[in-house]
């Protein structure tokens, strides 16, 4: 059986836009006409409001490159204080040894700072959380010592002076100064970047990664790809506001240092992380703060730090996080009627494959074969010996074992996750241990996890859209621009009806409006079944999918299996509930601490004394 290609997923979707969607777009264009006339007016005006302004205006591009990576991806960088350095200083020494014209440097600065924030953010694949913080930290720290020391290039702490900013040519002179109008209008082009991201199927994923990485990789995403490449787009970000900052004043360590890596932390913070116009509000209330507060510097400093105390305890998600929770409309969060925890009927559904053709004579071909598989978890014993496994096409293939016994090891080294140290995987006859997850997805191979890999803050049909982002090409490279492109806002309108359509399938359907914290364990776990399915996999690893079920539940999740089969879907299923497991079995394999016991069918396995003794404790 092949998969459908792409465009036959696409093809398949509505075609009507939603209602309301013309005046919807009205929004944005309301709030770049405002922000057009803003600055219009800030042009004009005088020239102590027009560097407050523009300071704030600066320090919101920091910020907004700050949350791309923080709110996103989860990684909490102290490197952009060193960013905005770079591409401040580099603005300024270039421009006055070499006289470039300042537009030129431009792209320099985004290469150069870009592909800093590439290797920095590169590091992010070995170190996350607080480690990746003092990583970044120490990045910042030591640019600011070798800007202070390299006093010839540099000026060391007196700084440098920046260059002057062009002036409009005499026809446009009348739009006021012209810095202004550069610096406002890219503030509003990284508003606009991060608020298409926001609305592309990137969102999800980057969320995925940040939340539930495994996850994002089974649905056949480059996590380390698109963390290095996200956190360079950020550094270029930064690396921008320091090219304008150059034509503010003087340029200095100061401006740099470690202290300003922070107060762009705490700007994200106070404004709202991972929202649109959090970091801009921040970035407002911090920078403007000193001179709307005009007091004695010392009395100041403590306000502004027990203000922003006060504002992160007391407003944890930040003003803007707060306000949404506080407009988010009620009814959206009630369960849906009638549902409670029981789940609807499995549907039948154009997603999956077709039924299978049946095979002509004999056991089907061998889809998934391991041979010889050595694996242990660093320098412990070894959690899987000489693992011989063959899986044929169509079948449901169980996988049971005492606790400890090496079953989700074994999902780990067949669905990517986990290199074997020895032995062989093959996958439609293909060798794939060298292969990471996500190119196995390709494969038409998916997966479940054991504790539910989602994004809580998503909705059902959002989480479900993560399982199509191999199967809809150029969703990263569209991502800036996806609801400006006409076919990006088709392929979402395709993306949601398809994971809708897998919710109805597993019976979730009523939920699919719902952020997964808010729903049952069931729901969590019907919810990944369905993130797998929406891709039209052949292959599917689900690990312990009835834990935690009701015996309602679970008696559904079996139908929903035994649907899948019918169409042709191959399953591994590992499962300590035989009574659920053995009826839906072809083959069930028995593990016991790392080695295979037996390979039988389920009545085989349930006579054997060997696996009564073992697993099933008689
Ligand atoms: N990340 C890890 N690091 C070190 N050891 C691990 C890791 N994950 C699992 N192990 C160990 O490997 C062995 C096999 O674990 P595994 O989770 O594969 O077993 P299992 O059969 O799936 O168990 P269960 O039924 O409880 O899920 C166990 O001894 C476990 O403690």
């Amino acid at each position: 059986m092949t998969r459908a290609p792409d465009h036959t997923l696409l093809a398949s979707a509505p075609s009507v836009p939603s209602a309301g969607a013309g005046w919807r777009s009205l929004g944005p264009l309301a709030a770049v006409a405002a922000w057009l006339a803003l600055t219009a007016f800030v042009a004009q005006s005088d020239l102590s409001l027009q560097s407050l302004v523009l300071v704030a205006a600066v320090f919101g591009i920091l910020a907004i490159s700050l949350d791309l990576v923080a709110g996103m991806l989860g990684l909490y960088s102290l490197g952009q204080g060193g960013f905005f350095g770079i591409g401040a200083y580099l603005t300024t020494i270039v421009s006055n040894t070499d006289g470039w014209p300042v537009f030129w440097l431009l792209p320099v600065v985004l290469a150069v700072t870009g592909l800093v924030g590439m290797a920095v953010g590169a590091m992010s694949l070995r170190v996350s959380g607080l480690y990746f913080a003092i990583t970044t930290f120490i990045f910042t720290l030591v640019l600011t010592v070798l800007v202070t020391d390299m006093v010839g290039l540099t000026g060391g702490l007196q700084g440098l002076l920046g260059p002057a900013f062009p002036d409009f040519p005499p026809a446009l002179a009348w739009l006021g100064t012209p810095v202004v109008w550069c610096i406002m209008l890219a503030l509003l082009a990284c508003v606009g970047l991060v608020w298409n991201i926001r609305r592309s199927p990137l969102y999800p994923v980057l969320l995925s990664i940040r939340d539930a990485e495994p996850f994002a990789e089974a649905a056949g995403a480059r996590t380390a790809l698109i963390k290095v490449g996200i956190f360079g787009l950020s550094a270029a970000m930064a690396g921008g506001a320091g090219w304008l900052f150059s034509f503010l004043g003087v340029v200095s360590p100061s401006q740099f240092d470690w202290s300003v890596s922070l107060n762009i932390l705490v700007m994200v913070l106070i404004g709202g992380i991972n929202t649109t116009l959090g970091p801009l509000l921040g970035a407002m209330f911090v920078s403007m703060f000193p001179d709307l507060v005009n007091i004695n510097p010392w009395l100041q400093e403590i306000v502004y730090g027990a203000l922003s105390i006060l504002a992160i305890t007391l407003l944890p998600d930040g003003i803007v996080g707060r306000v949404q929770k506080l407009v988010s409309p009620v009814a959206g969060r009630r369960a849906p009627s009638g549902s409670g925890r029981d789940v609807a009927a499995p549907q039948p559904a154009a997603i999956l494959p077709a039924a299978a053709p049946h095979s002509s004579a004999g056991e089907p071909e061998v889809i998934v074969e391991c041979r010889g598989i050595e694996f242990g978890y660093d320098l412990g014993p070894k959690v899987l010996r000489q693992i011989d496994l063959t899986v044929r096409r169509g079948h449901i293939h169980g996988l049971i074992g005492p606790n400890g016994s090496g079953k989700s090891t074994l999902a780990n080294v067949i669905s990517g996750r986990l290199r074997p140290h020895g032995g062989e995987v093959l996958v439609k006859g293909r060798r794939v241990e060298r292969m990471p997850a996500s190119a196995r997805s390709k494969l038409g191979l998916r997966r479940t996890f054991q504790a539910a890999q989602l994004i809580k803050e998503l909705t059902l049909v959002e989480n479900v859209m993560v399982g199509l982002f191999d199967r809809v090409p150029g969703i990263v490279a569209r991502a800036g621009v996806w609801p400006l492109l006409p076919s990006g806002r088709r392929d979402s309108r395709a993306m949601r009806h398809h994971a809708a359509e897998a919710l109805r399938l597993v019976g979730a359907g009523e939920w699919a409006a719902r952020p997964v914290g808010d729903v049952p364990h069931g729901i969590e776990q019907l919810t990944q079944l369905a993130s797998v399915c929406v891709a039209g996999p052949d292959i599917i690893i689900l690990d312990e999918p009835a834990t935690g079920l009701s015996a309602k539940e679970v008696s559904h999740l079996a139908a929903i299996l035994a649907q899948l089969k019918t169409r042709g879907v191959t399953m591994i299923i590992i499962e300590h509930q035989t009574r659920f497991l053995f009826p839906l079995c072809d083959r069930v394999t028995v593990l016991n601490a790392g080695e295979i016991i037996l390979t039988g069918s389920a009545d085989e396995v349930r006579a054997d004394p060997v696996v009564r003794q073992v697993y099933l404790g008689e």
